[in-house]
């Protein structure tokens, strides 16, 4: 649903958000084919869910912004039809297996050991039917939605629908994730927690 100003984020927050289930541990993802969808089992509730303004992240019909969480690579177990997959851009840090047939994203994997999220993968939990996962908690990358087309004019309008809806935009990721990112830095450079403030 749009809302006033006829803005769409995206369809999980359109109507607001929902909140998550307490002891939820997972579930099951499909891809949008009608016969023989790949099917993706994760085994434990996800953390940091956000929407994302970036171009590389799978978007649904129609919205302008990602549905996107983390979650340990270990919990992530590809149940059907895994020989549709392949890897959109082998060169990304975040490697995104879509589906060949209907081109859904069904997880991006870190590779890389240095990076600072290695060892989290990133999913789409709309693309299951259990309830009850992490709701997202803000918004990321929200400038960048200009870069998928969006008319700069209307970034007041979606910057003020996030916050309306308890999203609030970064142009980057949020301030934890931001900090983590800085102290996995800060520590291979050997200036972590080097000065006295
Ligand atoms: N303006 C660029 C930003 C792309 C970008 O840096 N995306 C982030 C966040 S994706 C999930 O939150 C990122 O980490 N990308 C790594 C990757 O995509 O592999 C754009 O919009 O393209
Ligand atoms: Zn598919
Ligand atoms: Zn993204």
């Amino acid at each position: 649903m749009a809302d006033s100003a006829g803005i769409r984020i995206h369809p999980s927050v359109d109507s607001g958000v929902r909140s998550a289930t307490q002891g939820f541990s997972g579930g099951e993802l499909t891809c949008r084919c009608s016969s023989n969808p790949v099917r993706v089992r994760i085994n434990a509730q996800t953390a940091h869910n956000h929407v994302c303004g970036c171009t590389k992240c799978w978007k649904p019909e129609g919205a302008i912004f990602s549905q996107v969480a983390v979650v340990s690579r270990d919990a992530v177990e590809v149940v059907e039809n895994g020989d549709k997959l392949q890897v959109v851009n082998k060169d990304a840090p975040i490697q995104r297996y879509a589906c060949t047939a209907c081109g859904t994203h069904m997880y991006g994997r870190i590779e890389n050991t240095e990076h600072p999220f290695y060892g989290l993968d990133f999913v789409h939990t709309e693309l299951s039917n259990q309830e009850g996962w992490a709701a997202p908690e803000f918004a990321a990358f929200v400038s960048s939605v200009i870069e998928s087309g969006v008319n700069p004019d209307q970034m007041p309008a979606i910057r003020a629908r996030l916050r309306e809806l308890g999203l609030e935009p970064y142009d980057a990721l949020s301030p934890p994730l931001m900090d983590a990112i800085a102290t996995h830095v800060a520590k291979k450079t050997g200036k972590f927690n080097t000065l006295n403030v």
